[in-house]
């Protein structure tokens, strides 16, 4: 029986096109369309916006993000067997999507999207977090997009939406929440994923702000933050030692007591001090 969409159901889909998941591309498919339709209406109002999507697989969130409106769905996948699925929900939404077969760290998706733009993906886990802080991390802001609602490992959305004191605080949180309002809105199971991945997933859903909180370079923020974190016990003076033998004057010039720890740190204090290295 045909899904409300009129187009197969996913399992269907699968088994057709015989799409035994890869686990080297994170294939986790989520095959319930009432799901990917909540994912898609997290996303926000579509109407008037074309959607980016990385790994559309066979095709259950590309079909939830049509549905719900968008003027056009890019998306990139770097599977070549998803294809045929691909094809055929374009079919069914005539000129409203348009894939590329390609891997996403690679292709240049800007000269296929039309202001405005949203972003909404079930991303595969091996390159989540490189594609989030690329979004996040454009040398002129605001960036080409609206807004990202991403699935995460459950452990990185926490990871996001982070606040000083915390143990998941760090690079992501403050990355994220420069420039962006974030959010987790969705918690998922092992169970509704096919196959289960081992840990619980997470959406998370990020409004780009007009201008960032603060202000400061992006590559410098996430360079510091970057260093801080990965010695996150240590004191700032030890941890930064590498940025510098005048770094103790440089946290103080910021406002930082050099024997604070990064995750005290808010990311007020982290921006002044990408100030303070940029000079
Ligand atoms: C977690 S699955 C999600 C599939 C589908 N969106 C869903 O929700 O069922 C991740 C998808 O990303 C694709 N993928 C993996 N690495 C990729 C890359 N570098 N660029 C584009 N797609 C990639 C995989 O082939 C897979 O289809």
């Amino acid at each position: 029986m045909a899904a409300l969409d009129g187009l197969p159901p996913l399992r269907e889909v699968i088994a057709t096109h015989e799409l035994v998941a890869k686990k080297q591309l994170g294939q986790n498919f989520l095959l319930d369309l009432n799901l990917t339709s909540k994912i898609a209406r997290a996303a926000g109002d579509l109407t008037g916006c074309d959607v980016l999507e990385v790994g559309p697989g066979p095709g259950g969130l590309t079909r939830g993000l049509l549905a719900e409106g968008a003027r056009k769905v890019l998306a990139v996948e770097k599977d070549p067997r998803c294809i045929p699925a691909l094809e055929e929900i374009a079919a069914h939404y005539p000129g409203r999507l348009e894939f590329i077969l390609g891997d996403a760290l690679e292709v240049n998706v800007l000269e296929h999207l039309e202001a405005p733009v949203r972003i909404c993906a079930n991303l595969p886990y091996n390159v989540g977090t490189e594609l989030l802080v690329r979004w996040l991390t454009p040398k002129v802001w605001p960036a080409f997009w609206q807004s990202l609602t991403l699935m995460f490992q459950r452990e990185v959305a926490e990871r996001i939406v982070a606040k000083p004191g915390s143990n998941h605080y760090g690079r992501l949180a403050i990355l994220a929440q420069w420039r962006t309002d974030a959010r987790i809105v969705l918690s998922l199971p092992p169970e509704a994923f096919s196959p289960p991945p081992k840990v619980h997933s997470a959406v998370v859903h990020l409004t780009a702000l007009p201008e960032p909180r603060f202000p400061a370079d992006p590559k410098v923020l996430e360079r510091v933050t970057a260093v801080a974190f990965n010695q996150r016990r240590k004191m700032l003076r030890s941890a930064l030692k590498s940025l510098g033998p005048d770094i103790e004057d440089r946290l103080r010039a910021a406002g930082i007591e050099p024997t604070r720890r990064a995750e005290e740190i808010p990311l007020e204090g982290f921006c002044a001090l990408a100030r303070e290295m940029a000079k």
